[in-house]
This record gives C-alpha cells, sequence and structure tokens, in this order.
C-alpha cells in the first residue's frame, strides 16, 4: 500500500529526487547506517558501556561482549534508549525508509522529514510514557518505555495539563502530522487510498460469488444451451446470458444506485441467408435501369466511344454467386462461450487483477469477450497479462483491445475453433453496396460486431493490402474485383491489372474491363504506370478544355447542360406562348436558342468522331508500349514527385495541368469518362526492378489522380520498409493487414501493431479512410467458380478494347462508308497500299514504322496492322518485335 499512496500523492506532496550521481551512495550509507542501529539496538547491554558512562551499573572498565556494532553501538544504543524509550526503534526504520527514497530518486529527503521523524519519536515517546505501554524501568530502559522525553514531555507536561485521554489524543495527532511530514504523504490521498483497498476487496469478494454462482447454475441447468438455436434466424441475435445478473450496486454514502448493464451474448456471427432478406429488385437490374437512364440522357443521343460499344452491355446477375451451406453452420454453444470467460476471469483475478464480466461476441472468424476493469485499474494490467490469458485459454493468438474504442471495457479476442465464410454474396446484397452512396463500393468483409465492412474506393481513395502468404490477400483482391465487376460496365471502369507473379490475374486476361492487357513483366510495369500517369495528366486536360474541376463534375456536365437547355428552351417557348410576336420580330428568340445550345455543339461534334472512332476501336492484344516508340518514349519519361493538387486532389496550381507528351493538337472528348482501377499485386517484386521510378511513378498517381477517376490498390506479401516506403505509406493512407509474422511488419503496415495477432484465413485489420482505430473484421470469400462465373458473363459480352482513342486521325476514321462489307473504308484501302509499299521498301512491318514513315496516328496505325493481319499478310504480334511478313511482297 505505501507504494500505492506514493503513486496517489498529490502533485504538492510528491517532491521529486534530482537525478544525483549521489543519491544512490547517499541511499545505501542510510540503509546501512540504520541496519547498525538496529543492530546495536536489539543487542544493547548496559555491561557494554564504558565505566565512564553514568549508565554503566559497574565502575570496573569493561569488555565490550554483547553488541553486534561495539562500544559504538553499545553507547549509541544506551544513550537513544535512555533519552527516548522504545520509540527510539522508530529512528532505524525511518531511516530505512529514507535510504529506500533515495535510492529510488523518487521522493526528496528534506529538513521536513526529519522534522517529521523527530515528531513521531517524541510523540510515541510521550504516548508510552502516558499510556503506560512498554514501561518498566531496567537497565535497558532506566527512565521506562518513552526515556526522558517521554518522562517530561508526556508524563510531567501533558498528564497534568491535560489528563490521559486528552494527552493521548493530542499526541496522536502531533504523531499524524510527523508523519506525514516525514512520508510526504497527504492525508486525504492516504484515506482514498484506504478506501480503495476496501472497496476493492469487497468487489474481489463479490466476483468470486459471482463465478461460483455462475458455475453452480450450469452445472445444474443444460436449458441454456438452447438459446442459440431458438435465436438462430436473426442475423445478429442477442442473447441474454442466462446467468444471475450481480445485483445493483449501492454506493450508501451518496445514496445512489448503480444497475450495471446486464452482460450479453450476441451472435454475430452467421450470416445473414436471402431468405432473410425482404424481396428487392436485384442489383444488375437496379444499376441496369440507372445506365439506362443516363444514356438516354446524353446529349444528342451521342456517347463516348466505349458506352457505343457497351451500351447492351448487362451487369453479372448475383445468382451466379452462391451462399454457403446453411447446415454446416454450428449453433453458438453459450456455455462454452461463458465458460471461457469465466476462465479469463479467474486467470485475471490470480494475477490480482479484479475485473467484471462485459458482454460476449462471436463473430464469424473471432469471439470478442469483454471485460470491465474494476474501479483504479489500469487497463495495461489486462494488456500486459496477454500471454497469461493466451495459456489459460490455450488459444494460439489473443488480441486484447484495452480498452474497445468507445466503451468502458477491455475485449480479448480469441479465434473461433468453427470459422464461419462470409460470403461475397451476402455483402452485395447488402443494402450499403446498392444504395449507390459509395460510389466505388467494394466489398471487404464483416466485423465482430456482424457490420458489413464495404468500402469506396473512390473515397478512399487508394489502399494498400499486406499480409503474409497465405493469409487472404488475393481472395480480398478477388473480392474487391468481383464487386467492381457486378456494379461497373466495361465502359464505366476499367483496369489495370499488373500481376508480376503472373497467376495472379490469369483469370482475368479476357475480361473487357481490361484497359490494357495484364501486365506481367516487372520491368513492362513501370511503362504501365507511366501510361497511366500519362492517362491522368490527358484527362486533367480535358477537365481544363471543359472547365471542369474534377472526374464526378466532368461526367456529369452534359447532363447538366442539357438540363439546362431544356429549361431555356421550356421558358423561352412559354414566354412566346404568353406574348405571340409578328413572323418579323421572331428572330432573336430563335437565335437565343442557338446560341444557348452552341456549347452542345461543339461538345456534340467531338462526340460524333468519339462515336464514329468506336467503331474503329480494335479489340486489341497489345498494350500501348508494346509499341517500342511509345515504350521509348515512357522509358525516357521523368516523373516529378510534387504536384500542385489539393487534399481531393484538384488541381490548384496557377498554370493549367500539364499538357501530355506526345500527343496531337486536339482531343477527341468523350462524353464520359471510365473509373480506372490500377490493381498492383505483387509491388515487392516491382521494387526489386527500379524501386526509385516505381515509387516516383506510384507517388504520382497518388497524389493526384483521385480527381482524374484512377484509383491505385496495392498489394504485398512483404511488408517491409524497404518495399513499402514512406513515400507509398504517406499517399495510401487506407490499409487492410492480414496476418503477418511479427509486430515490426504490422507496424510497417499499419502503423501500429496487432496485424501479429491475426488468425489469417481472412482475419484482418481495416483501417478505413480517417479512420483512426483499425476495424477486426472477417474478409469476404469469393470462391474460384464464382470467380469464373462473374468473369465468364462479362467476356461473353465483349472482348478487351485497348487504348487507341488518343490521336486525332481517329475522328476522321468513321466518316467514310464501309463499301465492300469488310469493314474496311475505301480510305483505309489508300492508306493499307501506302502500308504495303512501306512493308515493301523496309522488309519490316510495325506499328511506330507506319506513324513514321506515313504520319498516321497510333490508333491509324494500330488499326492498319490489324487489317494487314486479317488478311494474312503479316503474323500476329510477339510483344515489340516487329511482325513476320508472311507473303512474298512483290507478288502483291
Ligand atoms: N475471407 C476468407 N474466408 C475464408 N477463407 C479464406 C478467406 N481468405 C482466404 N481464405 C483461405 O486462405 C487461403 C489463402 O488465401 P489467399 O490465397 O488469398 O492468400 P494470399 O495471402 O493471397 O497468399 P499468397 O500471397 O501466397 O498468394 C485460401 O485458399 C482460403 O482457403
Amino acid at each position: 500500500m505505501a507504494a500505492e499512496l506514493a503513486k496517489n500523492r498529490p502533485a504538492r506532496a510528491r517532491v521529486q529526487e534530482k537525478e544525483s550521481p549521489w543519491n544512490d551512495a547517499v541511499g545505501i550509507a542510510m540503509l546501512v547506517l540504520a541496519a547498525m542501529y538496529l543492530l546495536a539496538l536489539v543487542s544493547y547491554d548496559p555491561r557494554d558501556l564504558p565505566a565512564w558512562s553514568h549508565l554503566s551499573p559497574t565502575d570496573q572498565p569493561s569488555v565490550v561482549t554483547h553488541n553486534f556494532i561495539g562500544r559504538m553501538g553499545a553507547l549509541l544504543a544506551g544513550y537513544s534508549l535512555f533519552l527516548a524509550g522504545m520509540a527510539t526503534y522508530l529512528v532505524p526504520f525511518s531511516v530505512t525508509w529514507f535510504g529506500v527514497c533515495k535510492l529510488a530518486s523518487n521522493v526528496k529527503v528534506t529538513g521536513r522529514s526529519w522534522l517529521g521523524v523527530a515528531l513521531m519519536v517524541i510523540t510515541t515517546a510521550a504516548i508510552f510514557e502516558v499510556q503506560d505501554v512498554l514501561n518498566q524501568r531496567d537497565d535497558i530502559t532506566p527512565l521506562g518505555g518513552g526515556g526522558g522525553l517521554g518522562y517530561v514531555i508526556g508524563g510531567s507536561i501533558l498528564a497534568n495539563l491535560l489528563g490521559k485521554v486528552g494527552s493521548t489524543v493530542f499526541l496522536a495527532g502531533i504523531y499524524a502530522v510527523g508523519f506525514f511530514l516525514a512520508s510526504g504523504i497527504h492525508p486525504l490521498q492516504a484515506l482514498q487510498a484506504i478506501r480503495q483497498e476496501i472497496t476493492q476487496a469487497w468487489e474481489t469478494y463479490q466476483i468470486r460469488r459471482e463465478i461460483a454462482a455462475r458455475e453452480t447454475e450450469f452445472d445444474g441447468n443444460p436449458t441454456a444451451v438452447s438459446a442459440p438455436t431458438r435465436r438462430r434466424k436473426t442475423s445478429s441475435s442477442e442473447i441474454k446470458a442466462e446467468t444471475t445478473p450481480p445485483g445493483p450496486l449501492v454506493t450508501p454514502e451518496l445514496g445512489l444506485t448503480f444497475e450495471p448493464a446486464k452482460p450479453k451474448i450476441i451472435d454475430s456471427s452467421a450470416s445473414r441467408s436471402h431468405s432473410d432478406t425482404p424481396d428487392k429488385p436485384r442489383l444488375s437490374e437496379v444499376w441496369e435501369k440507372k445506365r439506362a437512364q443516363k444514356l438516354e440522357q446524353a446529349p444528342h443521343g451521342t456517347l463516348g466511344n466505349l458506352a457505343v460499344r457497351f451500351k447492351d452491355y448487362k451487369l453479372p446477375e448475383l445468382d451466379l454467386l452462391s451462399w454457403p451451406d446453411e447446415s454446416l453452420h454450428k449453433p453458438t454453444d453459450t456455455r462454452e462461450l461463458l465458460a471461457v470467460q469465466d476462465t479469463i476471469i479467474k486467470a485475471l483475478a490470480s494475477f490480482n487483477v479484479k475485473v467484471e464480466a462485459g458482454d460476449i461476441t462471436r463473430g464469424p472468424a473471432i469471439t470478442r469477450y469483454e471485460v470491465r476493469p474494476v474501479d483504479g485499474l489500469r487497463v495495461a494490467r489486462i494488456a500486459a497479462l496477454d500471454d497469461d490469458i493466451a495459456r489459460a485459454t490455450c488459444a494460439e493468438r489473443i488480441n486484447i483491445l484495452a480498452p474497445i474504442p468507445g466503451k468502458d471495457t477491455v475485449g480479448i479476442e480469441l479465434a473461433n475453433r468453427d470459422k464461419v465464410i462470409v460470403p461475397i454474396r451476402e455483402l452485395l446484397e447488402d443494402e450499403v453496396f446498392s444504395n449507390g452512396k459509395a460510389k466505388l463500393p467494394i466489398a471487404l468483409g464483416k466485423d465482430v460486431y456482424g457490420k458489413t465492412i464495404i468500402g469506396d474506393l473512390a473515397a478512399m481513395p487508394h489502399l494498400l493490402v499486406a499480409g503474409a502468404t497465405g493469409s487472404g490477400k488475393s481472395v480480398c483482391i478477388n473480392g474487391i474485383i468481383t464487386s467492381l465487376l457486378c456494379r461497373f460496365a466495361p465502359d464505366e471502369l476499367r483496369f489495370i491489372m499488373i500481376d508480376p507473379k503472373v497467376v495472379e490475374m490469369q483469370n482475368y486476361a479476357e475480361l473487357p474491363h481490361l484497359a490494357v492487357p495484364v501486365v506481367t513483366d516487372p520491368k513492362k510495369a513501370l511503362l504501365a504506370l507511366r501510361w497511366v500517369v500519362r492517362e491522368m495528366e490527358s484527362r486533367y486536360q480535358m477537365f481544363a478544355q471543359e472547365a471542369c474541376r474534377n472526374f464526378e463534375t466532368f461526367n456529369n456536365r452534359n447532363r447538366k447542360r442539357a438540363a439546362a437547355n431544356e429549361a431555356k428552351k421550356a421558358a423561352a417557348a412559354a414566354e412566346a406562348a404568353a406574348n405571340p410576336v409578328p413572323e418579323a420580330s421572331a428572330k432573336p428568340a430563335r437565335a437565343a436558342v442557338t446560341s444557348a445550345g452552341k456549347d452542345d455543339v461543339r461538345v456534340s461534334s467531338a462526340f460524333a468522331r468519339a462515336a464514329a472512332a468506336a467503331d474503329h476501336l480494335v479489340d486489341g492484344t497489345t498494350a500501348p508500349w508494346d509499341d517500342p516508340e511509345v515504350a521509348k518514349e515512357l522509358e525516357s519519361e521523368t516523373l516529378p514527385v510534387e504536384l500542385p493538387v489539393d487534399h481531393n486532389g484538384d488541381w490548384v496550381g496557377d498554370s493549367q495541368p500539364p499538357r501530355p507528351k506526345a500527343r496531337s493538337q486536339e482531343f477527341i472528348i468523350p462524353d464520359t469518362l471510365p473509373y480506372i482501377v490500377v490493381i498492383i499485386d505483387e509491388l515487392a517484386d516491382l521494387m526489386q526492378t527500379a524501386p526509385a521510378d516505381i515509387e516516383v511513378a506510384i507517388a504520382r498517381i497518388t497524389q493526384m489522380a483521385r480527381a482524374a477517376g484512377i484509383h491505385l490498390i496495392v498489394a504485398t506479401q512483404t511488408p517491409r520498409a524497404d518495399v513499402i516506403t514512406g513515400v507509398i505509406k504517406a499517399n495510401i493512407p487506407t490499409r487492410i493487414a492480414f496476418q503477418v509474422s511479427s509486430a515490426l511488419d504490422s507496424r510497417v503496415i499499419l502503423d501500429r501493431k496487432g496485424a501479429e495477432n491475426l488468425v489469417g484465413k481472412g482475419d484482418m485489420l481495416y483501417v478505413p479512410p480517417g479512420g483512426a482505430q483499425p476495424i477486426r473484421s472477417q474478409g469476404a470469400l469469393v470462391t474460384d467458380d464464382e470467380i469464373h462465373a462473374v468473369v465468364e458473363r462479362c467476356v461473353a459480352q465483349g472482348k478487351p478494347i485497348f487504348d487507341v482513342k488518343v490521336d486525332d486521325e481517329t475522328g476522321e476514321m468513321g466518316d467514310d462508308e464501309d463499301e465492300d462489307g469488310s469493314g474496311v473504308s475505301s480510305e483505309e484501302e489508300d492508306t493499307l497500299e501506302k502500308c504495303l509499299e512501306v512493308i515493301r521498301q523496309e522488309k519490316k512491318a510495325s506499328t511506330s514504322l507506319f506513324q513514321r514513315r506515313l504520319k498516321l496516328g497510333y490508333g491509324r496505325a494500330a488499326r492498319m496492322m490489324d487489317i494487314l493481319e486479317d488478311r494474312g499478310i503479316i503474323g500476329p504480334g510477339e510483344g515489340a518485335k516487329p511482325r513476320e511478313i508472311l507473303v512474298d511482297m512483290d507478288m502483291i
């Protein structure tokens, strides 16, 4: 208790000893002196005193035979006992206390402390005399138990003045003052500490009684087990603990009654089955309706190039995804949960850590046992006992939330023996996914309370997924891709997949949503990232031309303009009807209408060309950087890291956004742009090739791509600081950590420990955008069969179309009619002739060669290559190599 008191001492009493090299020496000296003094006292015999001492019983010179400390000890003890009697013993004990304080450097020993000791000794001596305690007058204490001081102050003065009782009360008061002066302990704090000790003892007694009562009850009442079976129908059912709740806690001194909340058992592990959800329109139907509306509202019926291609696209139905077999879900055994909770409470109690039982929440993969620390118990003490709780509960790994954010309890999380999977379908059917509030909804998982975790990639705006191998990253990434495929058509969202591991993204190679073929060569990944940067810059350029700040305003601009024009036309018509004017003066009104539609006309002409160009988009197999010239440009590009963008990623610089390099003078501005989601799985492989360049490219994309509708998901199984660098981390605030092997890895991912306590197989910590605390959850499971089914449905509706839209020449391609039904216009036939001539001269064929020699744009040159390949003149593309010429050119 002394230590407790010392801790609780008020600031003014807590005089900290200055760190001084002498503290230890003085402390040790004090302890030694105190020990010697005590030894001298306990072994005191007057016969050891020299003959000259008036306390010596003889006049003969003596030899010291008894006192442990020799003649000096005998003299010191003799005169101390003569002066203060038995109260002298207080002195060595006080000096021992001061010595300890010196060594611990926590309380300064001042003159006040010594004064306190003096008061204590004098008052004790006086009390001994007044109360006649230890008061025999013998050789050791010739003046009685209180010595000379006690005799004079207690016996002669106070007893005569105040009487026996009065003197005792008075002396006790002075003694208390002396004690507080000597120890530096404030009287109120002392009282509080005593009260706390008593309360704790009482509460421990009550907890023990409660645990005993629970045990007796469960031994004799097995019916409690049926509770979960009864409640299984509800998704997040609350089962009241079938225990005798602790009675109300009455605090008589305040007259208040505090009824603690009854502990509950919450079972949120079961997945919500389709039968639980009321009949709702299907997600694909809802979004198709919205999509059809959007297409209808496009001005003049003109659309962006991709929208033309995919206007009849149907989103994959959720029926392609399966529900887990409900019969495999074992009911929650409340008895087992309570038994584990009791084990935890007992384990803590055995370390003198007193806690009360709180709620138990069974999630899909883990169960959270809450315990409420009694007043005055630091939660850190519970957290420090994690290994002991793990031992007591025989758990492999446990995680302690001390405290649970927003609650007054500490959470102890243990893995469930029977894990319940979270099917992705459950999340995709959730209201949060389909209500349209999230622009880019991604299904992530379910937290321990059964709440679905559906993130909005648009708000994140970039995501880092990391964890050890086999912990569930790929499943998580597949879940994210599946969510997006079930929600977006290829003209609304496009993927760029960078997969140096080669196997992870092969399922998606045919997906019409791909903006470029899946990149598996780590060296090409840098080109792909630089291409994304270019795409981002060209988007900013379009935004600038259309006076839009970001992706949202850009995609909505035409609908807004069309609506505004409709309103103006309606207003003009109404005015004309109200004030009919002669024919001659009708002209200005018509002119006004025309000018109102002027913007549309400009935009419309661009769309017309874009729509026409759509017919010439190539179902490609090559990426832009497969063209050696484009590759060269991308390779030589150097990227600055800092850009003048605000925290939303909106451009705030004085100048216009940078004009993309190697672009022609005129853009074809589509009606809408698709989102671009770049997925990198695995970052470590890229960082081995060109770490600095990759880092800069990622930093550049993450800094400003959000406003351009470009979002990045980076996954790695190597959470090391040289892979997830500071620059990358600083720009990707949203993180998901799966199980890792050490707290160090966890810190690299989340900037805090915790991921090392996860149990694998989808158990994850999710740090949402702007969220300080990671949310522990079980990731959604999407199986390979489900992925195949969804991808097949998408692939059946279109092939991937790789980007050929960038050049001005494409704008002119749609003008000529297709004459022979082969899909090749007469103008293209002319260009083909020129291409054949080039091949004849150069003895090789490549897109860049046509671009250079015939001054064609990339799109037109690629189209020529495809026609030549279709006609069997050149062989299929092999990366950046020139195509094989299959025919004798002189014969053509
Ligand atoms: N959300 C989940 N629910 C249930 N089981 C899961 C979940 N996520 C992963 N698993 C299980 O864990 C296994 C490994 O998952 P996954 O392949 O995603 O790991 P990984 O971290 O990508 O490993 P690697 O880095 O080696 O590819 C899966 O085969 C699956 O059995």
